[in-house]
């Protein structure tokens, strides 16, 4: 209780209302009356000096007034005019602009997160649709192709197969008592780049800082880690800057008690926090899912979010194509790429599918879906042999599991080239989960053009050179017709006949930080399958008629925190609906108002400085 007591005297935190303690030691009622979920009235902390100016989450740079300068003992520390942060965006964004690829602007954003958090979230929002691709895909894909060369400080936690046995005790080496969201990697399937061992950790920084700057969470609020259990990339092994353990990757029981130790470590500190598995390579990914999602506060962002944007986007599509989103089980759709997004991507589908209640059975929604791997069409190895092939399945490819023998097609030949599936599939519908570019070939989408007025041409891989084919090829190759969405951005493409071919960014950015919004106001104890499902609804009904008459499915990368809002409040509701929030609501509070009002704005707040004597 005694230590209870001190450690939240010395937590550099709002104050809580209900902390009675705290009250007793006579803090303004201003103070007190704050919401402690946010950072918006005052800031307490026990730091002085340069110890402010070197926290980002405290730093102000030049902003901090004569006053503040005077109480927290930092007069002569920092140059001697006082700047609004309008001044200081001005700066930075010429800096920012001067830095000539796009890598070296990730460095210089990197730098300004490290020195000061609020500045740099407030540029991030100012300009999101330009900085969204930097710190995110497709730059940060670079950033971790080239992590241990462009090193300069360290962020987040990492975890490593030399530290069994004391991750629980590990936990506690993180400075900040309260964590909403964690994002966790093991890089072993980073984007479409694979394997990249601890060079992974961008991708959780860069999903966190989205977490933050599009989804209102408290920026001292979200852990990035990377899980280390080795590397089976021989270049990076090979490479005396690689920072990485210097083992290949440890595997099956190893590997998984290796994960229940982190797991069990982070929620004995941190038990409400949400966990996101992010880039874990197939099959583990849905192991991790599986083992987990049933006992606590966990999704995969890969299998569930990816499905919820994709299935966003086939909804909006059908809408563009003056259907209802209820027409579902007409698309005909072609899968290519079958491991963690793949099959979490059709799964979704699925499920939508069987929930509009259009087909009979799960197994009528499964035959809407052809499902394609590096071998070719899941089919039937029988018919190969008939056909004087030899299937994939005799020998070239790994065993099915129960997931993917779901799509498994029974009256085709396994193995089948993606143009021979769209000749005889005639889909309405392409998606592109490989990671490889050129999977979408002129002939197969030319083929697919020929039999759809408008078809549906997702390729979703990232980064943008990993895409399945371009937006320009795409475009190309239906004549103009075609719906684009890419995981990645790709620009807008000028037709022939003058009009503009509209690219849509159908990325998981749109739905995770909406979700970790939701649960985390509600305090879900659960992640729930329909808070995904309604996740793409919300996302789906956000295009004007007018912008789905253009093929724009989505609102756009520079209205994310407004889609984040959206959903943030249906996944609020779906979290009360279904009894799985454990936050308490008090009389008469709207939903949407309480989400909104607790979303982290970056605003400088007066700090004070505040220790027990
Ligand atoms: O990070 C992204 O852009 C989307 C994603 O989760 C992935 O490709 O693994
Ligand atoms: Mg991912």
């Amino acid at each position: 209780m005694l230590l209870c007591r001190r450690q939240q005297l010395l937590k550099p935190q709002l104050l809580n209302p209900t902390n009675l303690f705290l009250r007793r030691y006579g803090v303004p009622p201003a103070v007190l009356n704050s919401d402690p979920r946010l950072d918006k009235t005052v800031q307490v902390t026990n730091s002085r000096g340069v110890n402010i100016i070197h926290d980002p989450l405290l730093s102000k740079g030049t902003a901090f007034s004569i006053a503040e300068r005077e109480r927290l003992s930092i007069r002569g520390l920092v140059p001697p005019r006082c700047q609004e942060m309008d001044k200081q965006l001005l700066r930075v964004k010429r800096n920012l602009d001067d830095c000539r690829t796009p890598l070296a602007k990730f460095v210089f954003l990197a730098a300004l997160q490290d020195r000061n958090e609020t500045l740099f979230y407030k540029l991030i929002i100012n300009h999101l649709d330009e900085l969204a691709g930097i710190i995110y895909t497709p730059t940060v894909g670079l950033a971790c192709l080239r992590s241990h060369a462009i090193y300069r400080r360290s962020r987040g936690m990492y975890f490593s197969t030399q530290d069994r046995g004391s991750m629980s005790a590990m936990v506690y080496n993180w400075p900040h008592e309260e964590v909403d969201v964690i994002v966790v990697t093991d890089g072993s399937r980073v984007l479409g780049l694979g394997d990249l061992g601890c060079n992974g950790m961008q991708i959780p920084i860069g999903k966190l800082s989205l977490y933050v700057a599009a989804g209102g969470i408290r920026p001292r609020a979200v852990l990035p880690v990377v899980l280390d259990v080795g590397t089976n990339n021989q270049s990076l092994l090979n490479d005396p800057l690689y920072m990485g353990m210097g083992h290949p990757r440890i595997e099956g029981e190893e590997y998984y008690s290796f994960v229940d130790e982190w797991v069990t470590a982070v929620k004995s500190r941190w038990p409400n926090a949400l966990i996101q598995f992010e880039d874990f390579k197939y099959p583990h990914a849905y192991n991790l899912l599986n083992k987990y999602r049933n006992s606590m506060t966990c999704f995969n962002d890969d299998i569930q979010s990816t499905s919820a944007i994709t299935l966003a986007g086939l909804l909006a599509g059908l809408k563009a194509r003056g259907m209802k989103q209820e027409d579902l089980d007409q698309e005909r759709i072609i899968c290519c790429g079958s491991g963690s997004a793949g099959v979490g991507v059709v799964e979704g589908i699925v499920d939508c599918m069987v929930a509009q209640g259009r087909v009979k059975s799960r197994e009528e929604a499964y035959s809407r879906v052809w499902m394609m791997d590096q071998h070719g069409l899941l089919g039937n190895p029988q018919l190969s042999a008939e056909a004087g092939h030899i299937a994939p399945s005799n020998g070239k490819r790994a065993a099915l599991d129960e997931l993917q023998r779901c799509y498994v097609k029974k009256d085709l030949p396994d193995g089948l080239t993606l143009e021979e599936v769209v000749e005889r599939v005639k889909p309405t519908a392409i998606l592109g989960l490989t990671g490889v570019r050129g999977v979408f070939t002129e002939k197969a989408i030319r083929t697919m053009a020929k039999y759809t007025e408008k078809p549906l041409v997702f390729p979703l891989s990232n980064p943008d050179t990993h895409a399945e084919c371009t937006a320009e090829e795409a475009f190309k190759w239906t004549d103009g017709r075609a719906i684009f969405a890419s995981g990645s951005p790709f620009e807008d493409v000028p037709l022939p006949n003058g009009r503009i071919g509209r690219t849509n960014q159908c990325n998981n950015s749109y739905s995770f930080p909406g979700l970790g919004l939701g649960i985390t106001v509600s305090r879900a104890n659960r992640v729930t399958s329909s808070m995904f499902m309604e996740t793409a609804r919300t996302i789906a009904d956000m295009a004007s008629p007018s912008q789905l008459k253009e093929g724009i499915l989505f609102p756009g990368v520079a209205n994310l925190r407004d889609v984040s809002l959206a959903v943030g409040t249906r996944v609020c509701e779906v979290a009360y609906e279904e009894g799985v929030a454990t936050a308490n609501l008090k009389e008469g509070e709207v939903l949407s108002e309480v989400v909104k009002n607790s979303m982290y704005t970056p605003e400088y707040v007066p700090l004070v400085h505040y220790t027990k004597y």
